[in-house]
């Protein structure tokens, strides 16, 4: 049974079909050998019977008159049939009267039947008949019919068996087959075999649903596999894309600080090796700041997008040109055997900013200022190499910008001089070292001095005498420059209070304001104090401001410069013409007055187009209610072209150079009014 149980389809459908084959071939035939032995049996014994009945029948009369010759001649009859044995007659009281045995051998006697029969005459019995029969074919059927048997069950056993296997092929084959076919999916994961539908009937529907089943998940492992192609392909852009900025710089796409340090690794290893050299190359532009807050961060950020693209095409395909941020871009160029070729490769880039730059439609044009430092001479480490690269830039802005210097050691100087200069300023603020100096502003219609300006000088404990030139720059990159501007305007609040107290005179003071205080409240909050500490009209404070307050933070710049307006102090926006959009601050900057910048006025006796322009902008000042102020004006021809363009105010060494307050007051004293014949 176990063996049943686990037997497969197969094997179950040959042993059911074999057997049950068998079974009803052992019925059958039992059946029919049973029924055969009966009809023999029955058909002896008729056959018997009716012998013996015929011979009673003839024997009557013998027996009546005791004639024992004439019964054994008929019962000798009965003897032609094997089957009778044995005779015995008995008389009406059953006494035997006759007795007769064929004499044939091989009796099994328990197989003897005795027939018996009455002996009747005339209606009457007279005595009885008795057979022993012994049935001699017997045996001979029953072996026929074992034969018979055995032959039918074995050609019953090899068609069962033949049944067996043709059942098994239409009813195991399929199902065999869609076993075979589902171990095979399940073995390769090959979702497109399909199983043969040999029928229509249950195992055909079930290979149906199987192929459809397959179809389904080869439907759904397409879509997956389409799916998990585009997440891979997305997943590798992201990579791609995560690779790159980790190496790129996300604005220009150039290569960033990770892949310059590379680089740069890159680079010496193949330097000290073939003994060449190659260059670090530290690049600024020119005046980007005010380009970008005038024009606005996007206008600022194309800008840098295309002299990026403008400083890979100059450069070879092996140098390698990447933005550290800002507007800093470094440079390496490789393979260098003399300084010669430096200064080529250098040159080809300085001339990349030699053409205007068109960003939305608009001409602009920056510079660049570029320092240099070689590699190995200059240091072995990028640190060493790019701090040296930005001292030699350094160089070049102090040198008048759009122009390059490779680092020389003197260099080193400049830093430790800079360096000084901050050190040394934190002292002059506290000691009370700077000076204010006064130059003059005259109002062109009555000749009058109607202002001044005041510019700062330091004297310097070792230096001398500095001009702002030697140390404002210095100032402003260290914030100082905050400071410097506090203490002047604390100076300048104190000059006019004490010119008001001492009855000098009632003139205005114009003080310089650099743009980084342009980034918060802070200045409104000390001008606010100074007024109503020194009660100073506001109107005799100007403050001048330059496009640079704009730098950072372009909206809060605008309201603080109209915070300052808001205490009726005078606003004058100094350098003009020297910026970008200067145009446009006329209509958004609360200011009153307009100075050109002196490097306009150096033309205006040589360059008619520089007065056409002064003309311009005069005339356009007069539109918009602002006042024109001149400043650098050296000579009498300057001053009277000036004048005859209509300029309202005028400032320069022809009338007064900056001088200290003592020489102001008293040079103010002598010229008021103002003759410009005595100038002269
Ligand atoms: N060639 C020539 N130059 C003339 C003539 N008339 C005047 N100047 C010079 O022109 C500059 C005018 O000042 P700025 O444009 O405001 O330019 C100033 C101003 O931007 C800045 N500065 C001066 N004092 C201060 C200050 O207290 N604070 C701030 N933030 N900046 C200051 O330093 C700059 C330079 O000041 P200075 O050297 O005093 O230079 C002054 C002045 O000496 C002339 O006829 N010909």
């Amino acid at each position: 049974m176990k063996y049943f149980v686990n037997a497969s389809i197969r094997g179950k459908i040959i042993l059911i079909t074999f057997f049950i084959s068998l079974i009803v071939s052992i019925v059958m035939t039992s059946i029919t050998a049973f029924k055969e032995f009966a009809h023999f049996s029955e058909a002896f014994e008729q056959r018997v019977q009716m012998e013996i009945q015929i011979i009673s029948d003839n024997i009557g009369s013998a027996l009546l008159f005791e004639d024992k010759d004439n019964l054994k001649e008929t019962v000798e009859s009965l003897f032609q049939d094997k089957a009778i044995v044995n005779v015995k007659v008995y008389d009406a009281e059953e006494h035997l009267f006759f007795e007769l045995s064929s004499g044939a051998e091989n009796i099994q006697p328990e197989r003897i039947e005795n027939i018996e029969k009455q002996i009747v005459v005339d209606g009457e019995s007279i005595g009885i008949i008795r057979v022993d029969v012994f049935n001699h074919n017997l045996n001979e059927v029953i072996k026929n019919i074992i034969i018979a048997m055995f032959l039918n069950i074995t050609i019953s056993v090899v068609l069962a068996a033949i049944l067996a296997l043709i059942f098994q092929r239409l009813i195991s084959a399929p199902i065999l087959h869609l076993y075979s076919m589902s171990a095979q999916v399940a073995q390769t994961q090959n979702y497109g075999l399909r199983a043969e539908q040999y029928s229509s009937d249950e195992v055909g529907k079930l290979a149906a649903m199987f192929n459809h089943m397959l179809e389904k998940v080869e439907q759904r492992d397409e879509k997956l596999e389409k799916l998990v192609e585009m997440r891979t392909v997305e997943l590798e852009k992201l990579a791609d894309e995560f690779r790159h900025r980790a190496f790129h710089d996300s604005l220009t796409g150039l290569p960033n600080r990770a892949v310059l340090s590379e680089r740069f690794t890159l680079a010496a290893d193949q330097a000290l090796r073939r003994s060449n050299k190659f260059a670090c190359l530290l690049l600024d532009l020119d005046n980007f700041k005010t380009i970008n807050d005038t024009k606005g961060h996007n206008y600022g950020d194309k800008l840098l997008v295309e002299v990026a693209r403008r400083l890979k095409q100059t450069v070879r395909k092996e140098d390698l040109v990447c933005r550290l941020g800002g507007d800093e871009f470094v440079i390496l160029l490789v393979g260098l055997r003399t300084l010669d070729a430096l200064n080529i490769a250098t040159r080809k880039i300085l001339n990349v900013f030699s053409s205007d730059f068109y960003i939305k439609n608009e001409r602009v044009k920056t510079g660049v200022s570029i320092g240099a430092s070689l590699f190995p001479d200059h240091g072995e480490s990028l640190n060493s190499i790019k701090r040296k690269a930005d001292v030699a830039m350094y160089r070049a802005k102090d040198s008048g910008k759009n122009c390059f210097f490779v680092y020389t050691p003197d260099m080193q100087e400049d830093v430790k001089h800079r360096l000084m200069i901050q050190n040394d300023l934190v002292k002059a603020l506290e000691e009370e070292q700077l000076v204010l100096y006064y130059q003059p502003k005259i109002y062109l219609k009555s000749n009058k001095v109607s202002g001044c300006e005041v510019l700062i000088r330091w004297q310097h404990p070792k230096e001398g005498f500095l001009t702002p030139a030697a140390f404002i720059p210095y100032a402003e990159e260290s914030k100082l420059i905050i400071q410097l501007d506090y203490y002047v305007l604390r100076k300048s609040f104190e000059t006019l209070k004490n010119w008001q107290s001492k009855g000098v005179s009632n003139t205005s003071l114009s003080v310089n304001l650099s743009g980084r205080h342009f980034t918060n409240f802070n200045i409104v909050k000390v001008i606010k104090e100074h007024l109503a500490t020194y009660k100073i009209e506001p109107e005799l404070l100007e403050i001048e401001i330059t496009e640079a307050v704009l730098i950072e933070d372009p909206e809060v710049a605008q309201e603080v410069v109209s915070a300052i307006k808001k205490l009726r102090v005078r606003l004058s926006l100094d350098d003009f013409g020297t910026g970008y959009s200067s145009l446009n601050y006329l209509r958004t900057l609360p200011i009153d007055c307009i100075k050109l910048d002196h490097s306009f006025i150096q033309r205006i006796d040589i360059s008619q187009q520089d007065r056409r322009l002064i003309k311009g902008i005069i005339s356009l000042g007069k539109q918009l209610q602002i006042e024109l102020v001149a400043e650098g004006v050296e000579t009498e021809s300057q001053l009277e072209i000036l004048r005859a363009l209509n300029c309202d105010y005028v400032q320069g060494y022809y009338f007064l150079k900056p001088v200290p307050e003592t020489e102001f007051v008293e040079w103010l004293k002598r010229s008021e009014p103002f003759d410009p014949a005595q100038s002269a």
